[in-house]
């Protein structure tokens, strides 16, 4: 069993739905954002971010992406505010990009889109006992969205991008303590929000999405060396690099993107 969903041809988005039928739901995640369509709700706020205590624990390669994840045992560390009516738990970060000079993010802003998205992935343990259970629930998760934008190295990049090479492959998994992810915000925490779901397989409906307007800036260099990252096992002949690991937009299905009144 496990997940035998990929980003290839044979594995890839345009096939998820016959393992997946949500897949083809009304509440799909990415979508494309366009920004004179969205409206402003007065009753949101800003987002709040409390990651001062947060501890970040490992980093691994699922064979998807490259995650971080975090000890959510602590319920200091988290995003309120904005859309959301609790504090959501930070659980784990990852990104998305794509290959070498095409564009790789999830979300794409009137029909653009970056080079890569990260996502920072929190949970609702206020109401939900855990993040499994959440998950699948309509208000369970909540998913920070910032976008990549090449240009100028960014400096704190460099702690993950100069671990990667210890998680090359399919199933590594290793130690990646102290690391805050303030250090990979934008200078503004303006966003758009809307109701959508894992861009990933099990595609449960159960993301309250914030996407940053502002993208952060990181070099080429950078980004090369996620796609060093390998898809297939230490022990496999094949070496497949992990690259293009992003889903297109899907419908919006009249759904409402809204955005903070300025
Ligand atoms: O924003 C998302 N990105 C992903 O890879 C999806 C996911 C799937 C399972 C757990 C956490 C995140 S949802
Ligand atoms: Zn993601």
């Amino acid at each position: 069993t496990g997940d035998h969903w990929g980003y290839g041809i044979e594995d890839g988005p345009s096939v998820w739905h016959k393992t997946y039928p949500i897949a083809q739901g009304n509440r799909q995640s990415p979508i494309d954002i366009v920004p004179h369509q969205a409206s402003c709700d007065p009753s949101l706020g800003p987002i709040v971010l409390n990651y001062d205590h947060c501890t970040s624990m490992n980093i691994a390669n699922n064979g998807h992406s490259v995650i971080v994840e975090f000890d959510d045992t602590d319920d200091r560390v988290v995003i309120q505010g904005g859309p959301l009516d609790n504090p959501y738990k930070l659980k784990q970060f990852h990104f998305h990009w794509g290959g070498k000079g095409c564009h790789g993010s999830e979300h794409t802003v009137a029909g653009n889109s970056y080079a890569s998205e990260l996502h920072l992935v929190h949970w609702n343990a206020v109401k939900y006992g855990t993040f499994e259970e959440a998950a699948t629930a309509p208000d369970g998760l909540a998913v920070l969205g910032i976008f990549l934008e090449t240009g100028d190295d960014h400096r704190w990049l460099n702690m993950i991008t100069d671990a990667l090479y210890m998680v090359k492959f399919k199933g590594s998994v290793t130690d990646f303590e102290g690391f805050n992810p303030m250090c990979l915000l934008p200078s503004s925490l303006d966003y758009w929000t809307y109701l959508g779901s894992l861009t990933t397989p099990p595609l449960y409906e159960s993301v309250v999405w914030i996407i940053l307007r502002e993208p952060i800036m990181v070099s080429e260099k950078q980004l090369s060396k996620f796609r060093m990252l390998l898809l297939t096992e230490e022990e496999e002949d094949q070496r497949i690099h992990m690259e293009n690991n992003f889903r297109p937009p899907q419908p919006l299905n009249g759904r409402k993107v809204l955005n903070l009144c300025v």
